[in-house]
């Protein structure tokens, strides 16, 4: 597998609706990711987020256009294994504990051009330490996320796909997330695609945010954030920060009244 480039052109999804005319769920999209990056995809309910992330994973496929991840179409780079996924409810097997979670797709899974990292330092690195043989029922809903995080990086993919995975979490519980999500992917550099709400998590985690608005579902605005790294907390309250908290503020109004919220 060569770098986790992902290459999108004019890529087009669309659903068919009982009765009415299809839906256009991803019109004409161009999108390039450069290996090793971190990118947002932001914008209102409705506009493709998803559904960007099941094509680049090849869990669906387009129905115009080409997409390439690592020079591989979806389908090859998912039979390669190059893929991390975070929904946004963990899905975690009842009836194994949070080490057993993390360690039996591993064991699954396992790429043979990968060592195994160590696991067990990866959940305590994340304060999961005192956890690591407890249930997912005896867990926050922090705590599970942590869990799926750890077991996504854990994989080593060449690209990590995070769905909202924060969504439903409070707002310092999800600091605190997004501090230890940085820290992990530091550690490893996968490609990241991670779709959020959020103008200040994607400002503080991404190299690159894509707006995208409804209806048809497309790009409308793709934002550079320059700022330095490794991001911890007090970078929130800086003025470049909050600077480019108004641009894609901005950006995202524009993205709303394009479109029907659905
Ligand atoms: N399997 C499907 N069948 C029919 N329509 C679908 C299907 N999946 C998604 N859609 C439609 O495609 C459009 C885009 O959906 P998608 O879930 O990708 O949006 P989203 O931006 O992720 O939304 P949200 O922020 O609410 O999660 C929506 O209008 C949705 O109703």
């Amino acid at each position: 597998m060569g770098s986790a480039t992902i290459e999108m052109h004019g890529v087009r999804r669309l659903y068919e609706q009982a009765d009415l005319v299809d839906l256009i769920a991803l019109d004409d999209v161009d999108l390039t990711i450069e290996p090793g990056t971190f990118v947002s995809i932001i914008g209102p309910s409705g506009c493709g987020k998803s559904t960007l992330l099941r094509l680049i994973s090849g869990q669906e496929s387009a129905d115009a256009g080409k997409i390439t991840v690592c020079d591989l179409t979806p389908k090859e780079a998912a039979e390669a294994k190059a893929f991390g996924f975070v929904p946004q409810s963990p899905a975690l097997l009842p009836w194994l504990s949070v080490l057993g979670n993390v360690t039996l797709p591993h064991k699954v899974n396992r790429r043979s051009d990968r060592g195994r990292p160590d696991l067990e330092a990866m959940l305590r690195d994340v304060g999961l330490g005192e956890s690591l043989h407890k249930l997912p029922a005896e867990l926050s809903g922090g705590m599970k996320q942590r869990t799926a995080i750890v077991r996504a990086f854990g994989l080593r993919p060449d690209v990590l796909l995070l769905d909202e995975p924060f969504g439903a979490l409070d707002e310092f519980t999800r600091e605190a997330l997004q501090e230890q999500l940085l820290e992990l992917w530091e550690q490893t550099r996968a490609t990241v695609v991670f779709v959020t709400h959020s103008i200040s998590e994607a400002v503080r985690l991404s190299d690159r945010v894509v707006v995208m608005a409804p209806r048809p579902g497309r790009i409308t605005d793709v934002i550079d954030i320059d700022l330095p790294r490794p991001r911890h907390q007090e970078i929130i309250t800086s003025p470049q920060f909050h600077a480019y908290e108004l641009a894609l503020r901005d950006s995202l109004r524009d993205a709303f009244s394009h479109g029907e919220v659905v």
